[in-house]
């Protein structure tokens, strides 16, 4: 999703790079460092936004176009920091920073109420239905009062915690999911499209979370509903793109605008319906003068603070950031312990030593699994499903590495680069969950791998998406050895707004039990 931001925020914003900047000292100026150091010893004056290394608009869409990094861009960062270094202008004219450093001065640095960048594309449609809008879309002040409410019962350990039963729960049905699945195959213990499974696994779980009520995406049938509110998410994605790139005054003659409202309909008028019937049993509750129970949807509901159409956006926001990113995080977990067998024999002997295998563990029980942790850490190094972010620093002008920014630069993250840069983390193309164990040894940057972004815009669902990383894996790791098909060929990774396998994952799930 934040890819899919930080595309919209360069393609948007690039252009205040090229503003002319005034002489230090004639506006407010923060240093991002403290560390003098950041200058080099020749160099007595911060350098300009001018003398960047920089890449032209033409070179970007030749590499696009001509050297096949449309859907690449993730790659697109290493090969960019081979030519220009870790801090450069690129293409759409946003700032590329490309170490754990410069991310830190910046992150350090951040405005009060950060900015990803122009969201107007998100908010038209909230506009014109006249619904409120969410945690992505709400900006400034506002943005920080609704992410103060939004974060109570979701971003501290302790508040993810309460959803482990409900978690287990989903899990345990995917489990048997898998099991049906394995044993409709010619060999017994072979699942097809498996990314396609966890999507169903994750929408379940984050819906039951949200919704307080059961979808039935692991029935054997989808139920009608829910298939067309799936379809609906694609159609608006696969939109967007064309939306971006035609004007405004075309949207009555192509087809795109008509059919990315008729995304977001279909994506709205699921998540209304279901709140809808929520507030409906609310309200029949508080009518007999009975006790309104419920978790996360009854408490932003029965919110002051918050109008219904408030909660619409926020919870669909919420439940379309948390399907493809954990899904695809465990696609890629699954995908690398398939083909490390030593590193899931290590996992399975957590798994079952642990906790008796009579029992499924609670959630603080599978949170303090350091090794379950270190190998969902490392898929998430190797394959950050968000590959690049993007801010603006608003209110002030920022020094960073040695150069001077005018407010209102923007900024590019490429946490790919960073990821799998040798600097950082040795044998960076290696699956080694061994590195991110407290074990004695050095520990890596902590700005190498931030995955889930840093500071007060960083993500809201951090502790719900990692317990249900960590459970699914459990559960399935306990019950099954994962087998690589040996007629995949090399799997890799492209940008489709999160990074996703370019190929179907089949894997053999031979039972242990
Ligand atoms: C593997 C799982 C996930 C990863 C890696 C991930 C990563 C991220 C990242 C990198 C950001 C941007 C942070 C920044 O700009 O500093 C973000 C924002 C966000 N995430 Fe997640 N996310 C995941 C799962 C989830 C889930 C399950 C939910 C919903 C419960 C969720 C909801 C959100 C929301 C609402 C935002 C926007 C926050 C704001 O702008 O205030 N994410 N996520």
């Amino acid at each position: 999703m934040a890819v899919w931001l930080s595309q919209r925020v360069m393609a948007r914003n690039g252009s205040w790079l090229l503003r002319p900047i005034a002489p230090i000292g004639s506006r407010s100026v923060v240093r991002a460092s403290s560390n003098p150091g950041t200058l080099s010893a020749f160099q007595d004056r911060p350098r300009t936004v001018e003398e960047l290394p920089h890449t032209s608009f033409v070179e970007l869409l030749y590499r696009l176009v001509f050297q096949g990094f449309y859907n690449r861009m993730h790659e697109l960062q290493i090969y960019e920091k081979q030519r220009y270094g870790s801090i450069y202008r690129n293409g759409l004219k946003a700032v590329c920073l490309n170490t754990p450093k410069l991310l830190e001065e910046l992150l350090r640095n951040d405005d009060k109420f950060p900015c990803r960048g122009d969201m107007s594309l998100w908010k038209d449609y909230r506009d014109m239905r006249g619904f409120g809008y969410g945690p992505f879309t709400e900006e400034g002040d506002r943005w920080y009062n609704l992410r103060v409410v939004l974060n109570k019962r979701m971003l501290h350990p302790k508040d993810s915690a309460q959803y482990g039963g409900i978690i287990n729960e989903v899990v345990t049905d995917f489990t048997k999911k898998i099991q049906y699945l394995r044993q409709c195959s010619p060999s017994g213990d072979f699942v097809t499209n498996v990314a396609n499974e966890l999507y169903l696994f994750s929408l379940e779980g984050i819906a039951s979370i949200l919704f307080e009520t059961r979808l039935g995406c692991l029935e054997k049938e989808i139920p009608a509903g829910t298939g067309e509110f799936i379809n609906a998410i694609g159609q608006m994605f696969s939109n967007s793109m064309a939306v971006v790139m035609t004007p405004k005054w075309s949207r009555n003659l192509l087809p795109y605008w008509g059919r990315y409202i008729a995304g977001w309909e279909g994506i709205f008028t699921f998540a209304k319906e279901l709140i809808d019937k929520k507030m409906e049993l609310i309200q029949q509750r508080v009518d007999n003068n009975q006790h309104v129970e419920g978790e996360y949807l009854t408490y932003l509901l029965s919110n002051t603070q918050m109008s219904t159409k408030d909660v619409y956006a926020s919870v669909t926001e919420l439940l379309l950031a948390g399907v493809d990113t954990t899904s695809n995080t465990l696609t890629w977990a699954l995908h690398e312990l398939s083909r490390h067998p030593d590193i899931q024999d290590r996992l399975y002997e957590e798994v079952s030593t642990l906790i008796p295998a009579d029992r499924t563990p609670t959630a603080e029980e599978v949170t303090r699994m350091q090794y379950l942790r270190a190998v969902v850490k490392e898929t998430l190094r190797m394959y950050p499903v968000v590959p690049m972010n993007a801010r603006i620093i608003t209110e002030k002008d920022v020094f960073i590495g040695g150069y001077h920014f005018p407010k209102k630069t923007a900024f590019m993250f490429c946490h790919y680069a960073i990821t799998h840069d040798e600097d950082t983390f040795s044998e960076p193309f290696t699956f080694k969950p061994e590195r991110w164990l407290r074990d004695g040894r050095e520990m890596p940057n902590p700005f190498g791998s931030i995955p889930f972004g840093f500071g007060v815009r960083s993500c809201v669902g951090r502790r719900i998406a990692e317990l249900e990383m960590y459970s699914a894996l459990f559960q399935l790791i306990r019950h099954f050895e994962i087998k690589p098909d040996p007629t995949l060929g090399e799997l890799k990774s492209i940008n489709r707004t999160v990074l996703v396998p370019d190929q179907e994952v089949n894997l053999h799930f031979v039972d242990r039990m």
